[in-house]
């Protein structure tokens, strides 16, 4: 059997009772970090509060190579990832392979960075288009430095849908976790270029460290944004299309958004 565990968001703390007691249980744990991690603690005090040794994944061995999953045809594995296990991730393919090696699979959901944008920003979770992902710029063979500009496409659709836009931010393991500044930066530097406006009169929410007794949650013109302090990863941007009544008067007084913003809509 492989069961798939969400943590949730922070630290060892936001995993369910549910999910604590399957890893108690297990033979054997394996966990992957590199589409998410938990901010707040260290492989230390996941393993002290298990009990359990918890073997770390590579990218390969979960999307490439699995050769691990052959352990769940006879043991008890769990799989442990941030977040809620399948979100925003290639974790459905694993489940398909086990399924094909003829290995059960169950489900132990976790809290995502999904749901708790909506609970920390007011915004409207039915609200929300395509998410997109901001990968750092890399370096072509030519020595021209390449920014994706898959995000910005993604933010202009959804807000021609007049949808919102959720934007994860980069994890590499030898660039580090993007910040939304470094975000902003790349998305302003694309419409610079274009010559569009799409994020230029446009209200954004950053948000870093969800999860933690001390999450950091600012809207504001991006302009501005791009200068603020969000301090440590992770961190996550929204582009809010236009805004309902509740959802600007929740950015303006919880999230510091500035007031015309809300007076607009009076008008
Ligand atoms: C690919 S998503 C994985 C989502 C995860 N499976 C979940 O359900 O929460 C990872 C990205 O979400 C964002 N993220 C995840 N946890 C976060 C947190 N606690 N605070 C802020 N951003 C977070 C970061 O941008 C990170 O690079």
């Amino acid at each position: 059997m492989l069961t798939f565990i969400g943590l949730g968001l922070f630290d060892e703390k936001d995993i369910s009772l549910k999910g604590l007691e399957a890893i108690k249980n297990a033979d054997m744990v394996f966990a992957e970090f590199y589409t998410s991690r938990l901010m707040g603690s260290t492989i230390e005090e996941l393993e002290k509060l298990y009990g359990k040794t918890v073997h770390i994944l590579s990218r390969e061995d979960v999307e490439i190579s699995p050769e691990w999953l052959a352990e769940a045809k006879e043991k008890n594995v769990v799989f442990l990832t941030g977040g809620d296990t399948m979100v925003s991730t290639t974790h459905v393919d694993l489940r398909l392979r086990a399924k094909n090696l003829g290995i059960g699979t169950k489900l132990i959901h976790g809290s995502s960075i999904a749901s708790a944008i909506c609970g920390l920003s007011g915004l409207q979770n039915y609200r929300f288009g395509k998410a997109s992902t901001i990968p750092h710029p890399y370096t072509s063979i030519r020595g021209k430095t390449i920014i994706s500009e898959t995000p910005y496409d993604t933010i202009k659709l959804n807000k021609e849908h007049n949808m919102h836009t959720l934007v994860f931010l980069d994890i590499d393991k030898d660039k580090g976790y993007m910040t939304v500044n470094q975000a902003l930066s790349l998305l302003l530097e694309i419409e610079e270029r274009r010559g569009e406006g799409v994020m230029e009169n446009a209200i954004v929410v950053g948000i870093a460290r969800a999860g933690s007794d001390e999450p950091v949650v600012k809207a504001g013109y991006a302009h501005y944004l791009r200068e603020a302090d969000f301090g440590d990863p992770l961190h996550i941007l929204v582009v809010p299309a236009s805004l309902h009544f509740i959802e600007a008067e929740a950015l303006v007084k919880l999230l510091g958004a500035p007031q015309e913003i809300l007076d607009e809509l009076d008008d």
